[in-house]
């Protein structure tokens, strides 16, 4: 049986719940999937790193009975109070790096670097984190192909609706014209919740609670995590080469119950609608903003942590995909879904030089 060894890179909502299903399921999805997974490695800002690469790798169990606020590695067999990011990412003998540290909007970073050094590194990558896939995309994808790596990020849209990866494989033959859809699961569930009645703040906190936000719902609200989004997918679908500035960005929060009932009156729903579409010159238009669609609109009975893309093609008229855009389990199926996909090109003879060092040191069986 192959096993891969796998450092967590942030240990909150959504690498907690890929070590949940590793310590749940890891037995029944290595009968399935014919692969095995070990945890050598956590870091995080605020328990600190965790390294055990012999054995059973990492006993996942107690920390996972440790509530979240109060794990500390320090004191543990391999720990540190310090997330030693760039010694475990570069040093520690892993094969899949699992990267789930905060979006940085900005520039990226540090999950920009946290994705670099492992590429370099020559580990394979999944991510769900939005800031390196849509700043970097391209090169770090350079990267990995150089190194032999693979760099996955099924999860940085929709969660782990597989938006991405049904773009990639399933559209072969079509031409795609545009891409728009509702893409925040945070301000998608805000914005029925003030249809409820609820206030702004109220709604915020339930989407925190959830595990939907980001750890700065500013932007969830302020369309910033779609703008990276409607990059991610005009880059990877349309071919484009988007940059910040290259999309106008307008959130929810000038939305007001006055607009709300308004909008119900005429029988219209309120959405975040992100949008890329190719001009006749071939290059990308792409906007975020907020739209008032009419009943009969396919994105207006989107409702809740539910998302959807609609992709606008010659010969099939638009398909669109549907399903939930956050949610720490769902966005944890995202990597999974990743290391299925970096197995599988490992299978198919695409071999990653991690997966090489894996059969000569650790593969058992
Ligand atoms: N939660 C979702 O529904 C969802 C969906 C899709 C994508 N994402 C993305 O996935 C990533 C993780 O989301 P989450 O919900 O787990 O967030 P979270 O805030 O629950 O967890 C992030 C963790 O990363 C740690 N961290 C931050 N900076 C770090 C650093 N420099 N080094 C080590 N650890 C660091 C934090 O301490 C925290 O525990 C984010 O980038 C988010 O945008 C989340
Ligand atoms: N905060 C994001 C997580 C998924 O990227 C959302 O609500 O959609």
């Amino acid at each position: 049986m192959i096993r891969y060894d796998l450092a967590l890179i942030g240990f909150g909502g959504v690498n907690r719940a890929l070590a949940e299903l590793i310590a749940e399921r890891g037995d029944g999805l290595a009968a399935e999937l014919g692969f095995a997974l070990r945890v050598v490695a956590i870091t995080d800002l605020r328990a600190g790193s965790l390294v055990r690469t012999e054995g059973a790798g990492i006993d996942l169990a107690p920390l996972l009975a440790t509530a979240p606020g109060e794990l500390d590695f320090s004191g543990l067999d391999g720990g540190s109070p310090e997330p030693r990011n760039e010694w475990v990412i570069r040093d520690v003998p892993a094969d899949i790096v699992a990267e789930a540290t905060f979006t940085n909007p900005v520039d990226g970073e540090p999950a920009l670097s946290h994705v670099r050094w492992a590429l370099e590194a020559g580990k394979s990558v999944c991510t769900t984190n939005k800031g390196p896939v849509a700043l970097a995309g391209r090169a770090l994808k350079r990267l990995a192909a150089e190194r032999g790596a693979a760099f996955e990020f099924e999860g940085a849209v929709l969660s782990g609706t597989p938006v991405l990866r049904t773009a990639e494989r399933m559209f072969d033959g079509l031409r795609i014209s545009g891409v728009e859809g509702i893409m925040n699961g945070t301000s998608n569930y805000i914005l029925g919740r003030l249809e409820a009645g609820l206030g702004l703040a109220d709604a915020v906190r339930e989407a925190q609670l959830l595990g939907y936000a980001e750890a700065d719902p500013t932007a969830d609200i302020e369309g910033h995590d779609v703008r990276l989004k409607v990059m991610i997918m005009a880059n990877e679908v349309l071919g484009a080469d988007l940059r910040q500035e290259d999309v106008s960005c307008e959130g929810i929060t000038a939305i007001g119950a006055r607009d709300i009932e308004e909008a119900a009156a005429a029988g219209l729903r309120w959405k975040l609608v992100g949008s890329a579409v190719r001009r006749p010159d071939g290059t990308v238009a792409a906007r975020v903003a907020p739209a008032a669609l009419p009943a009969d609109h396919p994105l207006a009975g989107i409702s809740g942590a539910t998302n959807a893309v609609a992709f606008h093609t010659d010969l099939l008229g638009t398909v669109t995909v549907s399903g939930p855009g956050a949610g720490r389990t769902e966005t944890a199926y995202a990597l999974l879904s990743d290391i299925i996909a970096i197995h599988r090109r490992h299978l198919t003879g695409a071999e990653t030089a991690p997966v090489r060092r894996t059969r000569e040191e650790t593969v058992r069986g």
